[in-house]
């Protein structure tokens, strides 16, 4: 689509416009109910990767404490006791990569044990949602002061719509007794590393470019167009840069790493990975354990 000749575009624009109110993402699949598993989030997060004016806001942990700019950062053995609330399970990664897709096959394996956190939005509900089934629908004036109280993890607008993922959202889940499954554009990963939510981070990453050949022969890239297409070499060597920039910010902020080959491969590596984090000792910032240690 990025090579679309000017009249092609033009009517792409069109058919973009009369397809807004087709913004979201089939919300029930398989009869299992994906809460916050939204298209219009991530095509906002796509847009925001194109641009150098960054168009989604991540939350300021509350310290402010960064361990990007750390190139030190206490850390302590922990074991997560069994009366704890779960550690939230964050997956991150270059946009196409498969985060979705991995988190959609986790939440579906046992949707009694992981759920994600429902997102709030400014956009007009449908005939058929119910606020706080598939978004809470607000306001855009309770949006901004959720958003000035510092109460989202991300934020993003898409379509003059606005989208969150708030801190509450994802503490119910956790308060329920369930994992919390989100995925986080990386520059989110600081809001959600607190001593309250102890994220747990898993990086996606893409295999080398013949796997990606290979493994994506049948699989459609969504675009800013709404048409799933097949995937092109452009989209996977684009994905490649995008791997390398995310690593070479975040990669001491991964505390997982998946090479997203075979599909197959990476759910069973991803189901024993969020059972390591939750159910075996596993290095964390020494503010989580100790948080007045933190000034
Ligand atoms: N291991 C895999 N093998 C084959 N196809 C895959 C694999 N992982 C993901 N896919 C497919 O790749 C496409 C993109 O995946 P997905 O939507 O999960 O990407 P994403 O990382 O969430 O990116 P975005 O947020 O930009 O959509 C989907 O069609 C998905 O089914």
């Amino acid at each position: 689509m990025r090579n679309a000749p000017k009249q092609t575009r033009r009517h792409l624009n069109a058919v973009e416009e009369l397809k807004e109110e087709d913004d979201d993402f089939d919300s029930n699949i398989k009869g299992i109910y994906m809460a916050g598993f939204r298209r219009s989030m991530r095509l906002c997060r796509r847009r925001a990767h194109s641009t150098t004016q960054p168009s989604c806001h991540t939350r300021c942990p509350s310290s402010c404490y960064s361990a990007l700019n750390c190139p030190y950062e206490e850390v302590v053995r922990h074991l997560r006791l069994p009366q704890d609330p779960h550690r939230l399970i964050a997956l991150t990664g270059p946009s196409g990569v498969g985060v979705n897709e991995l988190r959609r096959h986790l939440i579906g394996m046992n949707p009694s044990i992981f759920q994600g956190a429902i997102a709030h939005t400014t956009r007009a509900p449908k005939a058929y949602e119910e606020s706080g089934r598939e978004y809470f629908f607000i306001g855009r004036e309770i949006f901004d002061n959720m958003v000035y109280n510092n109460r989202f993890l991300e934020y993003g607008e898409h379509k003059g719509n606005l989208y969150g993922t708030s801190v509450e959202s994802a503490r119910e889940v956790l308060n329920s007794g369930k994992i919390c499954v989100l995925d986080i554009e990386p520059n989110a990963i600081q809001a959600v590393r607190t001593h309250e939510l102890r994220a747990y981070i898993i990086y996606v990453k893409p295999p080398p470019l013949q796997r990606l050949r290979e493994t994506r022969q049948d699989s459609y890239i969504t675009t800013n167009y709404y048409d799933n297409r097949p995937f092109t070499d452009e989209d996977f060597l684009e994905m490649e840069e995008s791997a390398r920039k995310i690593e070479s910010q975040y990669w001491q902020l991964f505390d997982h790493v998946i090479v997203n080959d075979e599909l197959q491969d990476s759910c069973i590596q991803l189901l024993m990975a969020v059972r390591k984090a939750q159910d075996e000792p596993q290095w964390v910032p020494a503010t989580w354990i100790r948080p007045r240690a933190e000034s």
